[in-house]
């Protein structure tokens, strides 16, 4: 839908209409070109009468024609923002009245630097046989993908169909509906898929490779390149029960399939909710279900971003506070209350990494930042996770605790369920919620919540966290004398999540010696842990206390693997890590590297 008032660029924008839409796509994926050529149909609806002019967001896209219900229409591109791209403006060659519909049919082509794509070549895969393709739209990359109004205020349907070489597979955040021989070329295979729930651009995604799938569950498959489908499998075999867990707490599951796609490893997230197929980093390990907190933050998102969405990216706390709250609601219901107050210790500390490397007085770190001309990539941070999930389970303190404050979340997702909000409509629906406890709510400092940087106030039960205290307090009062009393049975009586713990409260302190770090790898030999978050947090223990051999350790992670939650830390050391970046990066990892490296781009990006 819309307005005759300038609609785009859209990014940033705040729609005040409730809009749907839906999106027709014909996909070529060109593996020689990196390019994929393409034609989109929009429906779109006028809202006024005498709507004759529609803007889309594009980037980098080479926009060939445009039609309007067959009709060809006049189109021009605008000036280039660096990240918001360029306006499309169209004109159509007849007025619409307000109620009516149009087709808009936009045949473009992407480029081969496509923010929102990664193609790889076969020899960057595991299969080293087949090239690869992936997309990552959040938060405003859909556009160098498809021309739309790509802001989280539309909420659009799609189907699709996708043309690709016939030894390798498609998949897209969707239902599969069908495959048939390529009636153009016999050397293709045609994939559809169909998404009848309206749902904002940024989580239209594709992948593209040679990908095997196993059944999970009644209704989830995992998918990945044959070499990881097994250990995926198992990984995720916990699937199920963590969904059926997820409605017990949020109301029914909406989009039908629930998919896993475990991607390359230059996936630069732990996760991205992608409906219908969540993508998965493959940084697993191999006692299984390392990733299990990962899925529970990823389903919870089936809820509380895709179903409610935020209205704009300054409300993006929304979607993530939300989402932990019931990822951390799924670890209660499944292990117990103490678990739960154990991982809010966790994400506390998450939070006040973000703080320290934002500076505690950054407008970065309010609940709701002011996002004007601010790149959403360089403002993501765990903050909107962390302080939006302080902020709900303060609130859940004062209400009258965890089952009370869950059923406000679910008649909050029952009353925005397909639309966009913002955080005054959360707002006013706690207080009408909660309408017999206002007083109470009117006593919350608001401002100092949502509009003041840095730490909030918040205390957790330290249950689970006592003995990772106990340990790493030991270490830290430790002299050279008392080293000989560490055992490996310290660390052999912690579970992984205690094991992360102990080594984040070692990071919150001053450097330990080299001395004691090498005396912790001789008697934990914590080189020889996989999972990836015990790994990382042990190798920066080791480069900030200046362990040469360490560095290459963390280079190689850095590098091997893309997950920006360990790459750009491990980055940010000593300036001996930073050379020889000859990994083939992500354009978004490279270019956020880059920055927190303060050298150019060209250093970061692929080879
Ligand atoms: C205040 C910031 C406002 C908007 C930012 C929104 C998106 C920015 C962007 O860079 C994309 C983020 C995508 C995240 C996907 C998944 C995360 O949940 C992963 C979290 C980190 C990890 O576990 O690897
Ligand atoms: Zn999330």
């Amino acid at each position: 839908r819309a307005g005759r008032r300038k609609t785009s660029p859209s990014a940033f924008l705040y729609f005040k209409i409730k809009t749907r839409s839906h999106l027709n796509l014909t996909l070529l994926v060109d593996f020689d070109r990196h390019v994929i050529k393409a034609k989109v149909e929009l429906t779109v609806e006028a809202l006024e009468d005498r709507f004759s002019a529609l803007t889309l967001d594009t980037k980098d896209l080479k926009v060939i024609s445009v039609s309007a219900n067959g009709q060809s229409a006049r189109f021009s591109l605008g000036p280039k923002h660096s990240f918001k791209g360029t306006p499309l403006d169209i004109t159509l060659p007849f007025e619409l009245s307000r109620g009516q519909h149009v087709i808009v049919e936009v045949t473009y082509e992407t480029s081969p630097s496509a923010s929102a794509l990664q193609w790889l070549t076969p020899e960057q895969t595991a299969g080293k046989k087949q090239p690869y393709l992936f997309s990552q739209c959040q938060a405003h990359h859909c556009r160098s993908m498809v021309p739309c109004q790509d802001s989280p205020s539309i909420k659009h349907s799609y189907y699709a169909q996708v043309s690709v070489p016939k030894d390798l597979v498609a998949v897209m955040s969707a239902v599969r509906d069908g495959q048939e021989a390529d009636p153009q070329d016999n050397n293709r295979i045609i994939y559809r898929f169909r998404q009848p729930v309206p749902m904002p651009s940024y989580l239209i995604a594709i992948v593209v490779g040679a990908l095997e799938s196993r059944e999970i569950g009644p209704r989830s498959r995992v998918w990945s390149e044959k070499e990881f489908v097994d250990k995926a499998a198992f990984e995720f075999s916990e699937t199920e029960t963590m969904l059926k867990t997820a409605e017990g707490l949020a109301g029914p599951y909406v989009w039908g399939q629930y998919d896993i796609l475990v991607l390359p490893p230059s996936f630069p997230y732990g996760g991205m909710e992608n409906p219908c197929l969540t993508f998965a980093t493959p940084t697993l390990s191999p006692s299984g279900c390392s990733l299990c907190q990962v899925i529970a933050h990823e389903i919870s998102h089936s809820w509380t971003g895709n179903l409610v969405s935020n209205k704009t990216w300054e409300h993006f706390w929304l979607n993530e506070g939300h989402t932990v709250y019931l990822e951390r609601m799924i670890g209660r219901s499944l292990e117990g209350e103490a678990f739960r107050q154990f991982k809010a210790i966790g994400g506390w500390k998450d939070l006040q990494d973000s703080v320290n490397t934002f500076g505690a007085n950054n407008p970065l770190t309010n609940l709701i930042p002011r996002l004007q001309d601010v790149n959403p990539d360089e403002a993501f941070s765990s903050v909107p996770y962390e302080k939006g999930f302080a902020l709900l389970y303060h609130l859940e303190e004062l209400m009258g605790g965890p089952e009370v404050f869950m059923g406000f979340v679910k008649s909050y997702i029952q009353m925005f369920a397909y639309s966009s909000v913002t955080s005054e409509d959360w707002k006013s629906y706690l207080f009408t919620y909660f309408k017999d406890k206002v007083d109470v709510l009117n006593k919350v400092d608001w401002n100092a919540w949502m509009f003041t940087p840095g730490m909030p106030p918040v205390k957790y039960d330290t249950t689970l966290a006592d003995a990772c205290i106990a340990l790493s307090q030991r270490w830290i009062k430790a002299k050279d004398q008392d080293l000989s009393s560490f055992q490996d049975h310290d660390v052999k009586v912690l579970s992984s999540h205690q094991l992360i713990e102990f080594l984040s409260l070692l990071l919150h302190e001053d450097p330990l010696p080299l001395t004691h770090v090498k005396k912790m790898q001789e008697v934990y030999d914590l080189n020889a842990f996989m999972n990836s978050e015990i790994r990382f947090r042990w190798l920066r223990l080791c480069v900030r206390c200046r362990w040469e051999e360490a560095v290459p350790m963390a280079l190689k992670m850095a590098t091997e693997q893309g997950r920006m939650k360990f790459t750009r830390p491990l980055f940010r050391y000593p300036t001996s890590l930073t050379q020889n970046l000859v990994t083939a990066m992500h354009p978004v990892t490279a270019a956020l590297v880059a920055k927190d490296l303060k050298v150019d781009a060209s250093q970061t990006s692929s080879l």
